[in-house]
């Protein structure tokens, strides 16, 4: 799978494709990822400006069309399939595992990342992207919100997670509406508390009763509303 970040700050990206799943993932050749800086399409000064005040008046500043439609145009004339093209903003519609899920299934995904204020109207009237939020709260740039969308994707890949590893009992995961169940590890006992003695029973009949069980309990306490009807 391939990911075209259309960016101000792709140096945001370096350290954290070298990293973890993500960086094991980039070096099995799973995943590409390639950053695209809007500036490179900027007008040729010697400031390079990319934004510009709004018209009608109003606080900050937006990203101008021309660098950000050229960018673009200019990435997916490097290869035969044209991508998904995602748009990271408050407005958009909220990032889920079930989108999630969606966009693992295809091949190239391009992220605009906007700053200041967004982007002018017409990269949205022209591009014609998907709007997508990751939450109800306010970032500084699609940066990060581009990276959360990356790390759900990538982990759902073919071969990204090991067998041992399988996503499959994920809150979340592939229409489970429970939260995960509590996990533990060696040692068997720290500080007085101990790991349920169902867990080292054997009984696997048993364990996955209580896993369930824990599993229906957590949700009830903390997110009832995946409890809910749709
Ligand atoms: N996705 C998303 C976002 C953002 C976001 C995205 C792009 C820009 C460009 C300037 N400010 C931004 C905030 N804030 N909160 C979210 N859930």
């Amino acid at each position: 799978m391939r990911f075209d970040i259309v960016t101000l700050f792709p140096a945001i990206f370096e350290g954290y494709m070298t990293q973890g799943l993500l960086g094991k993932a980039i070096q099995r050749e799973l995943v590409q990822i390639h950053q695209h800086d809007l500036r490179d399409w900027a007008p040729q000064t010697t400031h390079k400006p990319v934004d510009d005040k709004p018209f009608g008046g109003g606080p900050g500043m937006l990203i101008q069309v021309e660098p950000t439609v050229n960018c673009v145009e200019a990435v997916e004339k490097k290869a035969d399939q044209s991508a998904r093209r995602i748009l990271l903003t408050p407005q958009g519609k909220r990032f889920d595992q079930r989108m999630a899920e969606d966009f693992a299934t295809s091949g190239r995904l391009m992220l605009l990342c906007g700053r200041y204020e967004g982007f002018d109207q017409r990269v949205t009237d022209i591009l014609e992207p998907e709007e997508v939020s990751i939450g109800d709260f306010v970032l500084n740039g699609g940066e990060v919100a581009a990276m959360v969308i990356v790390d759900a994707v990538v982990r759902l890949l073919p071969g990204v997670l090991g067998d041992e590893n399988s996503s499959i009992d994920d809150s979340f995961s592939r229409g489970n509406r429970l939260l995960e169940f509590p996990q533990y590890t060696r040692p068997r006992e720290f500080r007085g508390h101990a790991v349920p003695d169902v867990l080292t029973s054997g009984d696997h009949k048993a364990i996955a009763a209580w896993r369930e069980q824990q599993s229906l309990q957590r949700t009830k306490q903390r997110r009832s509303d995946l409890l809910r009807d749709e």
